[in-house]
């Protein structure tokens, strides 16, 4: 049975419906994360679960407790926010004790936990530090512990990684993973941010517009999206405009040169104007024709050195397909404005549902 219970959730401010029927059973000690871009919904339904908001219809359940109409400090949740979230004329051990002292445990019994938690959150010495002193990356690590300290039975996460920079990002990032594994704490996780939805989570929930498009792993959400907008949202995705020639086969015309798609072909009418989806790391910069492989004939119209992987655009009359090849010294990458072939397995190239007209 699940342990966090999300069902038939609705809310509307006035007249506009900003979610709509959203059902979610979270697994104990599961990290789900809602992906959406801005405006979807994703913090309205967070702060639905937390309890600052209250649904316009609908239920939330924790354990075997109905949270729906209880306070926030009723729900046993621990919070953190993007940033600046921690008390300013508290100490860090202060912010941390916070919530073990509005509970009124015992003095020695915070002290401990205080300790303990700095421990975890490895800033073992700054507990008499102000928040001003820390960086950010600190900061957050410490609305962590903070959170965490009342030994929460829900963990919730509304972009605190956002106002970092790149690198402590992915550090702080890899941090709250493996401290939410080991404590095993049901979370979940708000971002707008695909690459971290998808490095993170057990499961992602995408929004868009108030609705779940899709809810699966990070493998079935980037591999088989169910939707164009999961398709474009998550990830990076080349998508060319063809002519269906052939509905039975998948047959396609892009730019005068003819394709087969592997999926998503089922629903086809021969004749209509169709986009095929194509992934950028299931393009190779080769003619390696087979059977089952698809081969055009294009220019270099961009080069992108990212270090470890070299992302090159090439251009065909309309369309354009990105890909990526491995950095490696000893091939200098190719030069904008040669001739280029690419191929890619017919089973890569996705029709996505909806007509286009013609
Ligand atoms: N208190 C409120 N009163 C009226 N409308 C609101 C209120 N809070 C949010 N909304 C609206 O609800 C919609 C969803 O907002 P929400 O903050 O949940 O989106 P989000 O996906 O978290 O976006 P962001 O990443 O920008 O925070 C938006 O259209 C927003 O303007």
């Amino acid at each position: 049975m699940s342990f966090l219970d999300i069902q038939e959730v609705r809310k509307a401010y006035g007249a506009q419906l900003v979610v709509h029927e959203f059902n979610l059973p979270i697994a104990q000690g599961e990290f789900v994360s809602f992906l959406g871009p801005s405006g979807c919904g994703k913090t309205t339904m967070l702060r639905m679960v937390a309890g600052f908001e209250t649904p316009s219809a609908g239920r939330i359940r924790i354990g075997d407790e109905d949270v729906t109409h209880l306070r926030p400090n009723q729900r046993n949740i621990g919070m953190v926010f993007q940033a600046y979230a921690l008390f300013p004329n508290m100490t860090v051990a202060q912010n941390v004790a916070f919530g073990l002292k509005i509970a009124g445990k015992p003095k020695a019994e915070i002290d401990a936990r205080v300790a303990e938690m700095l421990g975890i959150i490895k800033l073992p010495q700054l507990g008499a530090r102000y928040p001003y002193q820390l960086s950010g990356g600190q900061q957050q690590r410490v609305a962590l512990a903070r959170a965490l300290a009342p030994k929460p039975k829900v963990l919730l996460l509304d972009e605190p990684l956002s106002a970092l920079d790149a690198k402590i990002r992915v550090s702080l990032r890899d941090e709250i993973r493996s401290l939410q594994r080991a404590l095993g704490i049901t979370t979940i996780f708000v971002t707008h941010d695909q690459e971290e939805a998808l490095s993170i989570s057990d499961r992602i929930v995408v929004m868009n517009e108030g609705r779940i498009e899709q809810v699966g792993t990070p493998f079935e959400v980037y591999n088989f999206p169910r939707t164009r907008f999961v398709a474009s949202f998550v990830g990076t995705l080349n998508l060319l405009r063809g002519k269906v020639l052939d509905a039975a086969s998948g047959r396609i015309e892009v730019d005068g040169q003819q394709i087969f798609a592997g999926r998503g072909i089922a629903d086809l009418k021969t004749g209509e104007i169709r986009s095929a989806a194509l992934r950028p790391e299931a393009v190779t910069l080769a003619a390696t024709s087979s059977a089952d492989r698809n081969v055009m004939h294009g220019t270099i119209d961009e080069v992108h050195f990212l270090g470890a992987v070299i992302r090159i655009r090439v251009r065909f009359k309309d369309n354009l397909i990105s890909l990526d090849t491995f950095n490696n010294p000893n091939i200098p990458p190719p030069v904008r404005g040669s001739a280029a072939t690419v191929s890619f397995a017919r089973e890569d190239v996705m029709v996505l549902e909806g007509a286009e007209a013609a």
